[in-house]
């Protein structure tokens, strides 16, 4: 066990000191692409500004014969462009795979310091973040590396959502957490063979009604309501999250045509305290900004309540409901958001700021 003081002394000589405080950046979305992919990479510079992570992807969906072509690309991207208010991000292999130390050996002294996260695969328990953050101040100490690059755990087995809370407690690298759902699902032995998302036969019915003599009609047509298949892994993630000052996202769903369910699903994540998702495909980075940006409608509700509650104590009525102390704090919850994506994204700042409150 590491005693509370040792906890914020870098893991290496002369690597840098570790952070206190996660900073919240704006990350609705985490646009994965494979850096090996020229097509993909000739946009990266594009996309800059954009959105808010963009993540040089190196693990799943990167076939084994190209992880090397993945890696250079990786170091030429992070060599040349200039990422500017944009998140660098990368997902590496997972940490018993044959690339990972050739990923970490390679990345952190050609891209370190222009590295924000680096994202861990298939995170077990708090053991995989301890390797993380030694050799992650090894590599720092060797390269001259300023600041620390923090680490992103996917939670994507059994084991790994039992230890959650060790997981995020492991080192003060700890960015966040992404549910990883095609992983999870089959580690899980779940029977779905989608990658995140809902599915048709996850559902409650409607009770049968009955008949003028009072007998229940089983074969009555009834109503079904589809489930959240991802509900209790995401409300722990973000408990686990909330509780260590990290930061929760939704991780991918792999319909990229149904943009309609896909804004669903990131709804859900958003409203149960989520501050992101994944993007696999460009056409989902508008969905994120959307979906994870506060509405016109909530940030007026939100200034509202603010202004008629004064001090932020006792109880007012406002529009037949009551708000009081503990509604104000979600409407600050709201405000900050707003102010915080505002200040890198100037269409939502031109929207937040046309708000009249009356
Ligand atoms: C899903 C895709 C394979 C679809 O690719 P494609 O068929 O080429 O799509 P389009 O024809 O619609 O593409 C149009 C153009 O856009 C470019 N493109 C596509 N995707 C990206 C991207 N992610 N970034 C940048 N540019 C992109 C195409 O090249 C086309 O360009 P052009 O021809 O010049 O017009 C593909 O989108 C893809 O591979 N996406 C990434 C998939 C990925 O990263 N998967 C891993 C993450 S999910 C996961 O790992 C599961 C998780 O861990 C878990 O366990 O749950
Ligand atoms: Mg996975």
């Amino acid at each position: 066990m590491r005693s509370a003081k040792d906890f914020f002394s870098p893991l290496a000589v002369g690597a840098p000191a570790p952070v206190r405080e996660i900073p919240a950046k704006p990350s609705r979305a985490i646009h994965f692409f494979d850096p090996g992919n020229p097509k993909m990479a000739a946009k990266v510079p594009d996309m800059v500004g954009s959105v808010d992570v963009l993540l040089g992807n190196l693990e799943d969906a990167v076939k084994a014969e190209n992880k090397e072509i993945a890696r250079e690309g990786l170091v030429k991207i992070g060599q040349e462009v200039d990422f500017g208010p944009t998140q660098f991000w990368t997902r590496i292999n997972s940490l018993d795979s044959p690339w990972v130390l050739d990923d970490l050996t390679t990345l952190v002294p050609a891209i370190g310091e222009k590295l924000d996260v680096i994202m861990v695969p298939k995170v077990q328990g708090a053991e995989d973040i301890h390797y993380m953050d030694r050799i992650l101040a090894q590599l720092e100490a060797k390269a001259g590396i300023t600041k620390p690059i923090l680490i992103h755990a996917i939670l994507e087995t059994a084991r790994g959502v039992a230890n959650i809370e060790e997981i995020c407690a492991a080192s003060p690298r700890m960015q966040g957490l992404s549910l990883g759902p095609a992983d999870l699902a089959a580690d899980r032995r779940m029977k779905t063979t989608r990658v995140g998302g809902g599915h048709p036969g996850y559902l409650v019915r409607a009770d049968a009604p009955r008949n003028d003599a009072g007998e229940l009609q089983y074969d009555a047509d009834r109503t079904t309501y589809q489930q959240d298949l991802w509900h209790y892994t995401i409300a722990r993630m973000v408990d686990a999250c909330a509780m260590h000052g990290l930061f929760p996202y939704y991780g991918p769903f792999g319909d990229i045509k149904d943009t309609v369910a896909c804004e669903d699903q990131f709804r859900n994540a958003f409203l149960l305290g989520c501050v992101g998702a994944w993007s696999l495909h460009p056409v989902q980075i508008k969905i994120a900004n959307k979906v994870f940006s506060p509405s016109v409608e909530d940030i007026k509700h939100a200034r509202r309540v603010i202004a008629a509650m004064g001090d932020g104590t006792g109880a007012v009525m406002l529009d037949g409901k009551m708000e009081d102390d503990a509604s104000v704090k979600q409407c600050k919850v709201m405000v900050e958001l707003a102010e915080r994506l505002a200040a890198t994204d100037p269409d939502l700042k031109a929207m937040y700021d046309a708000i009249e409150v009356d």
